[in-house]
């Protein structure tokens, strides 16, 4: 059943390969709306495969995606180091580019677009940065200003692969915080991890990978070191299943 208030993002036995090689099998489970999962796993173990096929970027070998939420509501952070953010353009002209999906990208925006813009800024504390160019920004700064993108698109489905990479520790509170209050207004986030402390303190799930299967747990058994061992787990959300 998709499209409940509970979760509208459900995976039904995900099977995905790069090149032509498996690298995810039987994925299934329900991401509940207004929580933070964590998806955690090793170096190669397919978590960015795995966030390219929620968004439809890499189609399934096998198995589907279901998806409510709509399209010009989803947002995708990639990690910091696939971004070329060399282009000219400023951060106030990178948060504006949120209203895109929704609003177009040809239409000009109305006051009420800047009024937004500036809001989104504030919230980041990035005001003063507001006519900077992208390419003259600290890692921290411009994860700020790519957040506020997603901010300005009211995006319901947000995806952050490794997030707090090369970011400084004020930054890593600030973008918590934000997470936070998206989630607690219904979003469904999901958040690549490598860090257990950010993973403690940001998480409200867990979805581990490895072997080329994805099984649940929670955030105490990651804290406590025991995620290989956990048999999966359905969370308390009713339906869910794991490899
Ligand atoms: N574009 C690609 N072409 C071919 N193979 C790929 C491609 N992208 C990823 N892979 C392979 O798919 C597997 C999963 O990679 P993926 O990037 O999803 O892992 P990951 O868990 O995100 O790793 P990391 O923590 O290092 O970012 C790896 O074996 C990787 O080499």
């Amino acid at each position: 059943m998709v499209g409940d208030a509970s979760s509208r993002l459900r995976l039904h036995d995900l099977s995905l390969a790069q090149a032509k090689r498996t690298v995810l099998e039987q994925v299934d489970g329900r991401f509940r709306d207004g929580a933070i999962t964590a998806l955690i796993g090793a170096n190669g173990a397919g978590k960015s495969t795995l966030i390219q096929g929620i968004m439809g970027l890499l189609p399934p070998l096998a198995g589907k995606v279901e998806c409510a939420v709509p399209k010009e509501r989803r947002a995708w952070l990639p990690q910091q180091l696939a971004l070329d953010l060399t282009f000219p353009m400023s951060v106030e002209e990178l948060v504006m580019t949120g209203s895109w999906p929704s609003h177009g990208a040809l239409k000009g925006y109305c006051k009420n677009h800047y009024r937004k813009g500036r809001e989104v800024m504030s919230r980041l504390g990035i005001s003063h940065l507001a006519h900077r160019p992208l390419g003259e920004l600290s890692g921290g700064q411009r994860q700020r200003a790519l957040i506020g993108r997603t901010l300005m698109q009211e995006a319901e489905l947000l995806l952050l692969d490794e997030p707090f990479a090369n970011v400084d520790a004020e930054t890593v509170g600030v973008i918590m915080k934000v997470l936070r209050e998206m989630a607690d207004a219904g979003a469904t986030i999901i958040v690549v991890l490598h860090d257990m402390e950010q993973l403690s303190r940001l998480a409200d799930e867990v979805m581990v990978l490895g072997g080329g299967h994805a099984r649940w747990t929670t955030v105490e058994e990651v804290a406590g070191g025991r995620a290989d061992r956990v048999t999966p787990l359905s969370l308390g959300i009713p339906g869910v299943q794991a490899c």
